[in-house]
């Protein structure tokens, strides 16, 4: 099969729907509930950008198994040129969304991509993480991902949870693959996604008695016992006065497996705690950090963006301290930029051919993007300021009898209220929504915990030998003896 287009996406979903709840809701088609289905036609608008032909010869590439055309997501990078291509298909998606969709197909695209050139980690399974990757590839899958065990007790390991299957662990090995029960903590866009992939996350300190609790696999959402429970949709509402969360809400669930059987050949890892530990040298990072940069970068122009036109029309952006402020927002699409381009001029070969960025750049962003994305959201707000309230509490006002009102005190010196208006609501849906809220949560969070992620990587990982030298060279080039002449005595 060729790379999809949106129908072949939301008919197969549409036939495979998963189990999924919002509240006591149980949905029956996620193409046509209110709360998924905005951002499961998002997806489909997306798959259809690959097919646009002003697009697909950066998002389409020939496979190398059967000949057909399939996603940029998942073309293993032998050369620089590659690169950039993975790139510039990351960023169509992430300019599609206005950055506003993290967990777009191409984030475990980008994931799997990164398994399958370093497979040789996973030992005996290498073959099926490769067959899997080409598999996912040939069928241009949407794969959602569950790493975090749920928030029961996060001081003691897996195994001395305060149930034995508050953690996804094994319950039993049967003839056709293991048995897994348990829950992971959240999933985001699971509900509208093909399959799930599954590992779990340690700071690299399971132990013997976490084996059960070390597993790695992938099985379609519609497994049997598989239930996803979404958290409050932030969606509800019509397009002009919810334009961002109506469209871009991905949904985050809670992934439950009540006796879900997972096929070997989909079993990557088995209660393998010594490689659960190690997973990060995987270095998955190399490939999600260019898309999770790119996609970050959209947000940022869009955000620096609204900021600047919603200045504009009521001129507020000829103050100093507005375009400060501004500013700092480019600041951080530059330095993106920047970290994203190193990522490419100083990528590695590996033995095998394949062409890897340089992962240290876009761990910067990683580190920088959760704390940057907060500020820029209050940037947003001190900008924009009450403006971000100065709006009607929905679109039916224009057509009502205080529509003259409207006219009259919503318009800017040179726009007419509805225009003023419309992009209000949308710098208020990011600024101050719960959809925004999420937002600023997601960007803080959606990488980890944000004190563990630096300590590990800019601290523990990080390549130290430079910044000593510096410091060792300037110690070595003077000495007491230096000061003191022979006599004792301080020469000038
Ligand atoms: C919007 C959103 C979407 C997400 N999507 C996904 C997804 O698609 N897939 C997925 O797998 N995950 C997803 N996540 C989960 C995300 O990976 C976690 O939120 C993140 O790893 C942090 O874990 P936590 O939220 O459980 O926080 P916790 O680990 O519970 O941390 C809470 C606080 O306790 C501190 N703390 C915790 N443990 C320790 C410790 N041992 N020592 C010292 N301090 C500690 C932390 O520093 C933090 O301040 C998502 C999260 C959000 C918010």
């Amino acid at each position: 099969m060729s790379a999809r287009t949106g129908n072949q996406y939301l008919e197969q979903i549409c036939k495979n729907s998963p189990e999924v709840w919002i509240g006591a809701d149980r949905v029956t088609d996620v193409t046509a509930h209110s709360a998924t289905q905005g951002a499961a036609h998002e997806i489909a608008r997306l798959y259809d950008l690959q097919h646009d032909a002003r697009y697909r010869g950066d998002m389409l590439f020939t496979s190398p198994t059967t000949g057909q055309q399939v996603g940029t997501q998942f073309l293993v990078p032998t050369k620089q040129e590659d690169l950039l291509r993975r790139r510039r298909a990351h960023k169509i998606w992430a300019d599609a969304t206005c950055g506003l969709m993290g967990r777009t197909t191409d984030f475990i695209g980008a994931m799997l991509t990164a398994w399958y050139v370093n497979a040789d980690f996973f030992g005996d399974t290498a073959d099926r993480v490769r067959d899997y990757f080409e598999y996912v590839r040939e069928n241009d899958l949407f794969l959602t991902h569950a790493i975090i065990d749920p928030p029961v007790d996060r001081s003691r390991p897996p195994s001395q949870q305060p149930d034995r299957f508050t953690y996804l662990g094994v319950e039993a090995e049967a003839e056709e693959g293991l048995i897994v029960s348990g829950a992971k903590m959240l999933a985001t866009a699971a509900p509208y996604a093909d399959e799930i992939l599954v590992w779990p996350f340690s700071r690299r300190n399971h132990e013997a008695a976490d084996a059960p609790y070390a597993l790695a696999f992938a099985i379609p959402t519609n497994s049997e016992g598989l239930r996803f429970i979404s958290r409050e949709p932030y969606s509800s509402g019509n397009r002009f006065d919810h334009p961002l969360a109506s469209r871009f809400d991905e949904m985050d669930a809670v992934v439950v497996f009540d006796r879900v059987l997972v096929p070997w050949n989909r079993v990557f890892l088995n209660q393998d705690y010594d490689r659960v530990n190690r997973i990060w040298e995987i270095n998955s990072n190399a490939f999600t950090g260019v898309q999770s940069s790119a996609r970050l970068m959209s947000k940022l122009q869009f955000v620096a963006g609204l900021a600047k036109r919603a200045t504009e029309l009521v001129r507020t952006d000829q103050f100093p301290q507005v375009r400060d402020m501004l500013g700092e927002i480019t600041t951080y699409i530059e330095l993106t930029r920047a970290a994203l381009i190193a990522s490419e001029t100083t990528a590695e070969t590996t033995a095998s051919g394949a062409v890897v960025p340089n992962v240290t750049p876009l761990y910067a962003v990683r580190n920088s993007g959760n704390r940057w994305y907060p500020r820029v959201r209050e940037l947003l707000q001190l900008t924009v300021a009450g403006g971000l309230l100065y709006q009607p509490a929905d679109v039916s006002a224009f057509r009502s009898e205080i529509a003259g009102d409207l006219d009259k005190f919503y318009r800017g010196p040179e726009v007419a209220a509805e225009d003023r208006v419309k992009l209000y609501k949308v710098a208020a849906d990011l600024a101050v929504s719960g959809f925004g809220g999420r937002h600023e949560l997601y960007e803080r969070f959606y990488a980890g915990d944000p004190l563990f992620l630096r300590i590990n990587t800019q601290f523990q990982m990080y390549d130290w030998a430079h910044p000593l030298d510096l410091v060792d060279s300037l110690l070595d080039s003077y000495g007491v003896d230096d000061v003191l002449g022979a006599s004792g005595e301080e020469v000038t």
